[in-house]
């Protein structure tokens, strides 16, 4: 049978337009339209275009949106002295530093430094930490998709198997934290892989929920996957002008039962949630007010 799929850029309309009504009703009841400034240094095309349709998804929901664009060259101490401003600017309730930085500059010195109050990324160290206490502020963009994602299969996740592959900062580790928590996620037993896990084929073959974001182009195949999977796909890879997750998505649509699609799948869920966060965000500000 084949398994249902999952339209993230469905699900993420749906969000979009409640996200949207919550805006006009903050403005009507507080006079505040919630601002999300994004910061681009460099010239990554695909960066480009991620942040580009940030700002679309906000000026569709009512939320200001403002991008600093930077050139490649500038310093560490340039873009430190850049967040500080907008950290200063009771006008912002949102800022997002678009990651991968150029390598001269060190990621955490950047994020370290911009307000957790205005995260909306939520890779600020404090955070993380509430994250991983089970009382959070803001959930990472990605992540807190994925939630939703799983979350609308309406499929029993308490005490399943949930392997991710992938331990990055920005998805792998945040999505365990997610999935591990009473209440706020799945409940679920995790296990997360990487470059080093032996007998990886093994642990991911006993997954109920599997997470790929290991950004290898159509890693996971059918044969990996064990029938009535839940199989979420992280990854975007460009091979030969097509876009491929990492999952094999024909072969494993046979035997999952719910699976996302590249495109249309995990992205569009992440730039929901980012409007989300900044609503949260302009709504935090302004009790603290
Ligand atoms: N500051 C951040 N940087 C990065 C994040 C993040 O959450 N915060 N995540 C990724 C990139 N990313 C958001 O920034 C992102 C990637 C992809 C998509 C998306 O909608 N993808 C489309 C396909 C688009 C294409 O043609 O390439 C899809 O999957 O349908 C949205 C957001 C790294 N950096």
């Amino acid at each position: 049978m084949s398994a249902e799929i999952i339209d993230g850029k469905a699900l993420a309309a749906t969000f979009r337009g409640q996200i949207a009504e919550e805006v006009s009703q903050l403005k009507n009841e507080k006079n505040i339209i919630p601002h999300l400034t994004a910061v681009l240094v460099g010239d990554d095309p695909a960066s480009a275009v991620y942040v580009r349709n940030k700002q679309r998804a906000c000026e569709k929901a009512g939320i200001q949106s403002t991008l600093k664009r930077l050139p490649a060259e500038t310093s560490e101490a340039e873009l430190i002295s850049i967040v500080e401003s907008l950290n200063a600017d009771p006008g912002v309730h949102g800022i997002l530093v678009q990651l991968p930085l150029p390598g001269h500059i060190k990621e955490t010195a950047i994020l370290d430094v911009v307000n957790p109050l205005k995260d909306v990324d939520a890779f600020h160290p404090e955070n993380v930490g509430l994250i991983v206490q089970g009382r959070p502020r803001y959930l990472p963009c990605t992540p807190y998709g994925i939630q939703q994602m799983i979350l609308s299969t309406k499929m029993e996740t308490a005490g399943k198997h949930a392997v991710i592959l992938g331990r990055s900062e920005i998805v792998g580790k945040p999505m365990a934290m997610l999935l591990i928590q009473r209440g706020l996620g799945a409940d679920a037993t995790v296990t997360i892989c990487h470059s080093r896990t032996q007998n990886l084929n093994k642990i991911v073959k006993t997954a109920d929920i599997i997470i790929a974001a290991i950004g290898k182009p159509e890693f996971v195949t059918a044969e990996m996957v064990k029938p009535g999977a839940i199989v979420i796909d992280v990854g975007i890879n460009r091979v030969d002008d097509r876009l491929v997750g990492d999952v094999d998505f024909e072969g494993v649509k046979e035997v999952a039962s719910a699976i996302t699609p590249v495109p249309g799948g995990v992205g569009p869920m992440t730039i929901a949630m980012l409007l989300k966060n900044t609503l949260t965000a302009a709504r935090i500000q302004s009790d603290s007010n």
